[in-house]
């Protein structure tokens, strides 16, 4: 996230890092959200199926150890059947993970919760990414999980030819776009939160992409996928898995 701040830890409990091993090492390279006891949301291009990784619960510090996370390997990993990863803009950027155990909520570990099917929040609702990516364009990675205020660039706005012109779909989310607060990489497949209106947080996105030119690009908003969008299919993924 760039231009964000530290979270208060453990205030965003459903936030997980799923983390590959290099060599030996494991490495964090995206975020995702827990919706379940034993299911992750991330994103489509999170998934690499050479890799083998681990899904991390309840964590703050990424270089810290603390008391309360969990790392549990991933049991297996279904990517939306339409994602394409030569055009991160046909969309269908979103994966399930399903966990080889099931995670025991605490306060540091709770599930995020998928809005109602069709949800469209209107232009500069105000929602949170939250992540630990890049804090700049090609910065290092944050050890501290970062959050930063993004309001939504409706489709209307964000299909606009100078923002995002028709690289943006329905299904997907816009918020950002003032140049100063992104996502960035490694924010990928983690959550956008939005409050809604019983001031509940529900997990309205799960990030996509931003410019090639730069994470923080003017008019070009951070682009998340729609969950609101895909509920039949994360319903039949985990009745079906
Ligand atoms: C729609 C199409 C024209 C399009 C294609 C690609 C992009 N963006 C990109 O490819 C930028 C490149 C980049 C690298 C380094 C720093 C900043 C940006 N990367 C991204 O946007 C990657 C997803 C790549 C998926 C395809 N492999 N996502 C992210 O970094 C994140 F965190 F925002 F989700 C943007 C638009």
């Amino acid at each position: 996230v760039v231009n964000g701040v530290e979270a208060r830890p453990h205030s965003w409990p459903w936030q997980i890092s799923l983390q590959y091993d290099k060599d030996g090492e494991w490495r964090h390279t995206c975020g995702g959200s827990l919706i379940a006891s034993n299911w992750v949301m991330t994103a489509a291009h999170c998934i690499n199926s050479k890799l083998s990784y681990r899904v991390f619960v309840g964590k703050h510090d990424l270089v810290e150890e603390e008391a309360g996370s969990q790392a549990i390997r991933p049991e297996k990993i279904i990517v939306h059947e339409k994602w394409n990863p030569i055009f991160v803009a046909f969309g269908n950027d979103i994966a399930l993970i399903k966990l080889s155990q099931p995670v025991s909520v605490s306060d540091q570990v709770q599930f995020g919760c998928i809005p109602p099917a069709g949800t469209v929040l209107p232009n500069l609702y105000p929602c949170y990414i939250t992540g630990w990516g890049r804090l700049s364009t090609g910065g290092p990675i944050a050890d501290k999980l970062q959050q930063a205020l993004m309001p939504l660039a409706d489709h209307a706005t964000c299909s606009q030819p100078d923002w995002w012109g028709i690289a943006v779909r329905e299904t997907m989310v816009c918020a950002g776009g003032d140049g100063i607060v992104a996502g960035c990489n490694g924010d990928s497949g983690g959550p956008l939160n939005c409050k809604n209106s019983e001031g509940v947080w529900e997990v309205h996105g799960v990030t996509s992409f931003v410019s090639a030119l730069g994470c923080n690009y003017e008019k070009k908003p951070t682009v998340f996928t729609r969950v609101s969008a895909f509920n039949d299919w994360i319903d039949q993924v985990m009745m079906n898995n």
